[in-house]
């Protein structure tokens, strides 16, 4: 089985991530042990220029089936960089690099962006020997000048050559320019701003010329115009890198929101061993890409033994076509995760619907209180608010059946139009609210808003969520308590122990997923999980679910995987991208749920 090109279940631990606050602290208790700043700029740059071979390689490999060919290029072919450097230390890291390539033969050429020329002349021999390619005498200099100085002294002492960009750019074909390598050092953790005028034109420049030469582009520590701790881009202006080399430790926004699309393959260069056990250290959040494996069933055990889930949704208000699809979706996936018995509360009008398609259900008339509430007291877990509709008839049923969950001490998964409502009563200053917050101390309450519902439930602008998704998570957690998803491109996962909160970010799922009804396949598989009180607490956890699903969609799209028995059978057409559909995914979450068994 492979998913994304890993064979089988990636088995990788969590990835701890961190903002640029915490780096640059990290940096700063690494210098202030008497560590030399310059001497790590410089093992950053070495232990980079060699990455940058490899990857070089790698690529070339790629494209030749036969390693001769390889060994004949590299001797009749000197690889061509070009280096595109900021005035900060990310700029520092691209000078060195261009070094280190220059020694190892490559032909390097450097592009400055935002130089003015006094920044060449102050960079005179009275301060350095730079007859000398010495990087020891530069950095051993007595001289007041910055680090990033430091290293564009020792580029241009071995004779870099270089150019300002600003000089260049009417000519960007120019044969200069013309590299099979790109890297990117124009700004690293430092950027906070969107970046226009010279700098917005470099980024632009820089993507076209990767593209129209095919070169490889390899971004220093973060692609620049990425936010290091949100994983924002500013309008779009950003480098799309084939591969990111991050310094020191893993950047938050290298993998959530647009980080995602811009950072390639990530590849980790730690360089200092910083305390994990400091609390300053403690990674704002870690990576999963895999779940925990599941134990097998006990063979003496039947349905009840694992649960019976009930989803509250599905209603038509009248004059409107309804959404009893979403109540189906969630019913469906919840088997597919496991769960013994389904139950789905929805308008009368959809129970032929719900039973043509998932026949194992039973069904109720979700405006039947007392059926639902006699169901709620019998039921392992709830999960309501998938098309369960925003009128106030509707807001009175959530309200109903969400005290009656409370009062059975049920776990309980909020969704969809649950969610609307919690946002409404939250506005009203409502009592559900802080009952709510309450009873999720002691028990499972998972909501699961993607950044639109988020923005509701806090009173705020999609935009103001979107910019900075890991306190908008923390701020939902603080107000409603309980666990959280907020779902999206990496998204992140709050589960609150009993005196601290994880938070992860998923490493899996595909924009494939961006279809109606993708979350309510997610809510079935959360409630399904719950409902398997067989399992571990960390099987049945919300971040399981969330892996579970997003590798659900993977397996659907992967044009690598062995789905099929690896057999090319035109029976069993592969899925892409554009075209994927939330009914396709109960048969994958079937798969993932076996794998993980598996693995
Ligand atoms: N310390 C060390 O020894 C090591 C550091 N390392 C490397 O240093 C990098 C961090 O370096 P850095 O702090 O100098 O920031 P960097 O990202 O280069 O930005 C420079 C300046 O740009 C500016 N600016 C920001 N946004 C902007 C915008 N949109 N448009 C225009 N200008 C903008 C802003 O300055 P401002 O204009 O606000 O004064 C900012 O300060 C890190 O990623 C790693 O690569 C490694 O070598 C390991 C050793
Ligand atoms: N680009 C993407 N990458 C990864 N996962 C995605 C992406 N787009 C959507 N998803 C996932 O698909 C689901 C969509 O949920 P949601 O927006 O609530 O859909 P709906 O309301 O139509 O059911 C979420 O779990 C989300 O994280
Ligand atoms: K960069």
């Amino acid at each position: 089985m492979q998913i994304h090109g890993h064979s089988s279940i990636d088995k990788k631990h969590p990835i701890s991530l961190y903002s640029s606050k915490q780096l640059y602290a990290m940096e700063q208790a690494w210098f202030s042990e008497g560590h030399d700043s310059f001497g790590l700029m410089q093992q950053a740059a070495w232990q980079m220029a060699k990455h940058i071979e490899q990857l070089y390689e790698k690529k070339y490999l790629n494209h030749h089936s036969s390693a001769s060919v390889n060994f004949s290029h590299r001797h009749n072919h000197q690889y061509r960089v070009s280096i595109w450097v900021g005035k900060g230390n990310n700029g520092g890291d691209g000078w060195l690099i261009a070094y280190y390539l220059k020694q190892a033969g490559w032909q390097v050429q450097i592009v400055t962006v935002g130089f003015e020329d006094s920044d060449f002349s102050n960079s005179d021999s009275d301060q350095v020997n730079s007859d000398k390619s010495d990087t020891t005498a530069i950095s051993n200099s007595k001289s007041s000048i910055t680090d990033a100085q430091k290293a564009l002294q020792v580029a241009r002492s071995a004779n870099c050559k270089y150019e300002r960009f600003e000089d260049s750019q009417n000519d960007l074909r120019s044969t200069a320019l013309q590299a099979d390598v790109y890297i990117d050092a124009l700004f690293g953790i430092g950027l906070d701003r969107t970046p226009e005028g010279i700098y917005k034109q470099a980024i632009r420049a820089f993507n076209e010329l990767t593209e129209q030469n095919n070169g490889l582009a390899i971004a220093v520590d973060i692609p620049s115009g990425v936010v290091a701790s949100t994983g924002e881009v500013f309008d779009r202006i950003a480098i799309k890198a084939d591969a990111t080399l991050c310094l020191i430790a893993r950047k938050f926004g290298l993998h959530t929101k647009d980080g995602v699309d811009y950072s390639g393959q990530v590849t980790d260069i730690p360089l200092i061993p910083y305390q994990v056990d400091n609390v300053a250290f403690e990674p704002v959040a870690k990576l999963i890409t895999t779940g925990q494996a599941f134990s097998p069933r006990r063979q003496n055990s039947y349905k009840g033994s694992y649960g019976h889930v009930l989803v509250i949704g599905g209603n038509r208000i009248d004059g409107s076509q309804g959404m009893g699809g979403a109540a189906i979706l969630s019913a469906s996936s919840s088997m597919a995760a496991g769960a013994g018995k389904i139950t789905v509360a929805c308008h009368e009008a959809f129970h032929g619907a719900l039973l043509t398609s998932l026949p194992d259900a039973m069904t109720i008339n979700l405006h039947d209180a007392q059926g639902v509430q006699h169901l709620i007291k019998a039921a392992s877990v709830v999960a309501i608010g998938m098309g369960l509709g925003r009128d106030d008839k509707a807001q009175a049923l959530f309200v109903n059946y969400i005290q009656a969950a409370m009062t059975a001490k049920k776990p309980i998964v909020i969704d969809a139009d649950g969610l609307y409502h919690l946002a409404s009563l939250q506005l009203k200053n409502d009592k559900l609210i802080s009952q709510l917050r309450e009873y999720s101390t002691d028990n499972e309450v998972c909501l699961t808003p993607h950044s639109g519902e988020a923005a509701k439930l806090l009173n705020k602008k999609i935009h103001e969520i979107e910019s900075d998704r890991l306190s908008a998570i923390k701020l939902c957690a603080q107000t409603y308590g309980g666990n959280w998803v907020l779902k999206g491109a990496g998204s992140l996962v709050l589960e609150r122990g009993l005196d601290q909160e994880q938070v992860y970010v998923c490493g899996v799922g595909n924009a494939g997923m961006a279809t109606a009804g993708m979350g309510d396949v997610l809510s079935g598989v959360i409630a399904g999980l719950l409902a398997q009180q067989d399992l571990e607490p960390e099987m049945r956890s919300l971040h399981q679910a969330v892996i579970i699903h997003g590798l659900a969609g993977d397996i659907l799209v992967s044009q690598t995987n062995q789905y099929n028995s690896g057999k090319s059978d035109r029976g069993h057409l592969l899925i892409g991208q554009r075209g994927l559909q939330a009914q396709d995914m109960p048969v994958a979450i079937r798969h993932v749920m076996q794998l993980l068994v598996d693995s």
